[in-house]
């Protein structure tokens, strides 16, 4: 049976970026609740975007380092469906939030080279038997600024028991995609400054390109 690569374009701040990602096929479109970020988006701002997004396909609301009072300040407005903390909060803090505002939650990882396979397999153990609402680990490289990079780190390091239920991020492009696909082979993958022409500014063209690698390797994967 063939796997289909889901996809999140993040980082979303204007009408016809949002427009573009879902009629590429982008699964799910984060919004960057991260105010020193580029990306940066209010809660009103999302939730006018949002308001374009047709069904089956999930906001994800990003923050760093977010109080659960901020967090449920924003889901208060924009109608996001899906969590992703991007900086040092713990898993308490994390599950706390996740559960006052009863929304399943994405734990990044910002993946430091010292970090080993066996930290990861650990680190997913510990978050999905402590939690109904954690939903995964999403996988990023480890730069300044939290997220958002555009650098990639050692895949070689994703331990294939998890690749499986993992979001691979960092620095992914059209030109890498393919390849990233094909030898970690995740559930889903990740990617903002990889389809910008500008921080924040998507451009349509490198989406539907970053899409298409993405399903090439589900194509090739299937034969
Ligand atoms: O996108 C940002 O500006 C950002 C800022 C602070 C924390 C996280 C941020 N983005 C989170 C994402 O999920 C990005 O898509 C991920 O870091 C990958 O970014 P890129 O390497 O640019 O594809």
């Amino acid at each position: 049976m063939s796997h289909r690569t889901r996809i999140k374009i993040c980082g979303l701040t204007r009408p016809e970026d949002v427009q573009a990602a879902v009629a590429a096929g982008a699964d799910a479109l984060g919004f960057v609740f991260y105010d020193k970020s580029p990306r940066h988006v209010s809660a009103a701002q999302a939730k006018a975007l949002i308001a374009q997004i047709p069904p089956f396909i999930t906001p994800v609301g990003l923050f760093v380092n977010a109080s659960a009072e901020a967090v449920a300040d924003v889901l208060a407005t924009a109608p996001i469906s899906l969590l992703q903390f991007h900086g040092d909060e713990s898993l308490e803090q994390c599950c706390e939030t996740a559960s006052r505002v009863r929304r399943p939650f994405l734990r990044a990882v910002r993946v430091r080279a010292d970090m080993q396979s066996a930290d990861l397999v650990e680190y997913e153990r510990q978050y999905r038997s402590s939690s109904q609402w954690f939903a995964g680990l999403l996988l990023d490289a480890f730069v300044e600024g939290y997220g958002g990079g555009g650098k990639v780190f050692d895949w070689s390091l994703i331990p294939k028991e998890i690749a499986p239920r993992l979001v691979l991020s960092g620095g992914l492009n059209a030109q890498n995609a393919t390849e990233a696909v094909a030898q970690v082979r995740p559930w889903a993958v990740d990617v903002s400054s990889g389809v910008e022409s500008g921080k924040g500014i998507k451009d349509a063209a490198r989406i539907a390109a970053f899409i298409g690698a993405v399903r090439a390797a589900d194509t090739a994967s299937s034969h």
